[in-house]
């Protein structure tokens, strides 16, 4: 659905994004990540058709950047973090005057209406003034305005910045539910790592580079590793234990740290310190933790 070779882009001296070469597939959820600065936004506007590149290749579902842009236009749809709607008009003006916009016969403008209605659950809102709205229903109304067209492709720019985790929680659920349902390919930002745990597939982002790309899988299985906390019925004891079996432990106050090769590792330690063991925990890496180490790494 995207492929982008060797995409360059320039602000006079900024190299914001500085030879970059990716894939997404047809159906994915891609999560773009990277701290701020990275060159996140400066690529999407390049793949929405905002921005000219400097230089490199972008194909969009078949169609190439900058001869065919308006093929391009019509198979994305786009959720900024920001909202781009008129305030003053209601739900359902908002979205039929977006949906002018494109080639669309009045029948399949009626048609795309209410499928976003149904899908979004806009009946009961679809009279309202926009700026009457909570953030969360402004959100939903932003990503009907974004499918109003049918795009096989959607960008999510930080879709959930600044929402309250029960309206996070409903946008994914939205998202997902097109990925699966529709069979739209999902393209995202986000500063939440445990919204990118849920991709497909994440690229990250550093200083105009892609410094790490896979399946979250992939990415744990490279930059982080799971640990054990042993909490011994008696310290004393349990760390004379730990030494005696030669253990890369380290104590955090009462608790022992003891990093893993693999998560079962643990089964086997635990029921060897039976004896000593109050109780113990397995502590899986995450995407932060991945985050993090490829930050550090690249700053150290
Ligand atoms: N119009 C511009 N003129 C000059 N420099 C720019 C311009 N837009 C962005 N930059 C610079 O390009 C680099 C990449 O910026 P970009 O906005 O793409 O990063 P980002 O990863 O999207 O960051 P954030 O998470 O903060 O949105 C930064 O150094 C930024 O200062």
């Amino acid at each position: 659905m995207i492929e982008v070779k060797n995409l360059v882009k320039h602000y006079g001296k900024v190299q914001a994004v500085n030879d970059i070469s990716f894939h997404v597939r047809e159906g994915e959820l891609f999560a773009f990540l990277g701290t701020n600065g990275a060159g996140k936004s400066t690529t999407i506007e390049i793949l929405c058709t905002f921005l000219k590149k400097t230089s490199g290749t972008v194909k969009i579902a078949g169609h190439t950047l900058e001869k065919d842009n308006a093929a391009i236009r019509d198979n994305i749809g786009i959720v900024f973090q920001s909202s781009l709607l008129d305030e003053r008009l209601t739900v359902y003006e908002n979205i039929i005057t977006r949906g002018k916009l494109y080639t669309l016969t009045n029948q399949q403008l009626t048609e795309n209406y209410e499928f976003v209605k149904r899908f979004l659950s806009l009946a009961e809102i679809e009279k309202r003034p926009y700026k009457k709205l909570s953030g969360g229903q402004k959100r939903r109304v932003d990503i009907a305005r974004a499918l109003i067209h049918k795009p096989r492709l959607l960008f999510l720019d930080e879709p959930t910045t600044g929402l309250d985790p029960q309206t996070r929680a409903f946008v994914w659920s939205i998202v997902r539910r097109l990925q699966k349902e529709e069979g739209i390919t999902v393209f995202f930002t986000t500063h939440y790592m445990e919204e990118a745990a849920v991709a497909d597939r994440i690229a990250i982002m550093r200083k105009g580079k892609i410094v790490a790309e896979g399946t979250v899988q992939e990415l744990k299985a490279q930059y982080t590793s799971d640990y054990m906390l042993l909490y011994f019925k008696n310290t004393t004891q349990g760390e004379q234990w730990l030494t005696a079996q030669g253990y890369d432990f380290t104590r955090l106050g009462e608790t022992y740290r003891l990093p893993l090769n693999h998560t079962l590792e643990a089964t086997a330690i635990a029921l060897a310190a039976e004896a000593y063991l109050h109780s113990y925990e397995v502590i899986k890496g995450t995407m932060e933790d991945v985050f993090l180490h490829i930050n550090e790494e690249a700053i150290t």
